[in-house]
């Protein structure tokens, strides 16, 4: 049992942090906030647009101070986008403040989840198979490096693995504050 104020799901594009972390937000009565949303609301433009104007390197700079924020609090979980493990300082923050879960996804199931999405920037091309390869080979160590827990999430519904990860769970996390957020 990892005691955290948190909760936090890393992992690839695709491998279900946003959708599946909303479901089991509701289910063990943790608030939802997902980074890259944030971002959004926070600058008034998509995840694209921000990629377009300022680079990834604006992105990750805006990714930075979001996960800071949202870590400060307690009570949430926390839905990152799949690059954020790319920074050294939010891995360790992540672990500071998170009980932290790797939703693992194989590439092929990735390229199928994510063929009607137009919506990442990381994705625009023809070559998806290859890009989604090489950001594996640079990420995967990096999650598995972050992560007190690792939940494959292949050949399982949404809804079906957010049922067994939050039964998983009972066993792994509680977290050090009841419940709620607290900033
Ligand atoms: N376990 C799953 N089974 C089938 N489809 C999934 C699963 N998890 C996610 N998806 C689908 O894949 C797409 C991307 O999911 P999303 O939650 O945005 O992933 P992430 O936030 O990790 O990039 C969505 O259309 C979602 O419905
Ligand atoms: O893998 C990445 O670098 C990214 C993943 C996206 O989030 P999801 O993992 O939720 O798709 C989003 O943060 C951005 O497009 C960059
Ligand atoms: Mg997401």
């Amino acid at each position: 049992m990892n005691p955290a104020p948190n909760l936090v799901l890393v992992g690839p594009m695709g491998a279900g942090k946003t959708s599946l972390g909303k479901r089991l937000a509701e289910r063990l009565g943790l608030q939802f906030a997902d980074a890259d949303r944030d971002i959004e609301l926070r600058t008034g433009a998509s995840v694209g647009a921000i990629f377009d104007y300022e680079g990834e390197a604006g992105f990750r700079a805006r990714e930075r101070a979001a996960l800071a924020q949202l870590l400060a609090g307690s009570g949430r979980l926390i839905a990152t986008g799949g690059g954020a493990v790319l920074d050294p300082d939010n891995c360790r923050q992540l672990r500071a403040r998170g009980f932290v879960v790797w939703l693992q996804v194989g590439v092929a199931e990735q390229a199928e989840r994510l063929a009607r999405d137009r919506s990442r920037p990381l994705l625009q091309g023809d070559d998806r198979l290859q890009r989604l390869q090489r950001l594996a080979a640079e990420r995967t160590p990096l999650y598995a490096q972050v992560a007190d827990l690792a939940f494959d999430t292949r050949g399982l519904a949404v809804a079906e693995a957010a049922g067994a990860l939050a039964t998983l769970l009972q066993t792994h996390w509680r977290p050090t504050v009841a419940a709620g957020p607290t900033a």
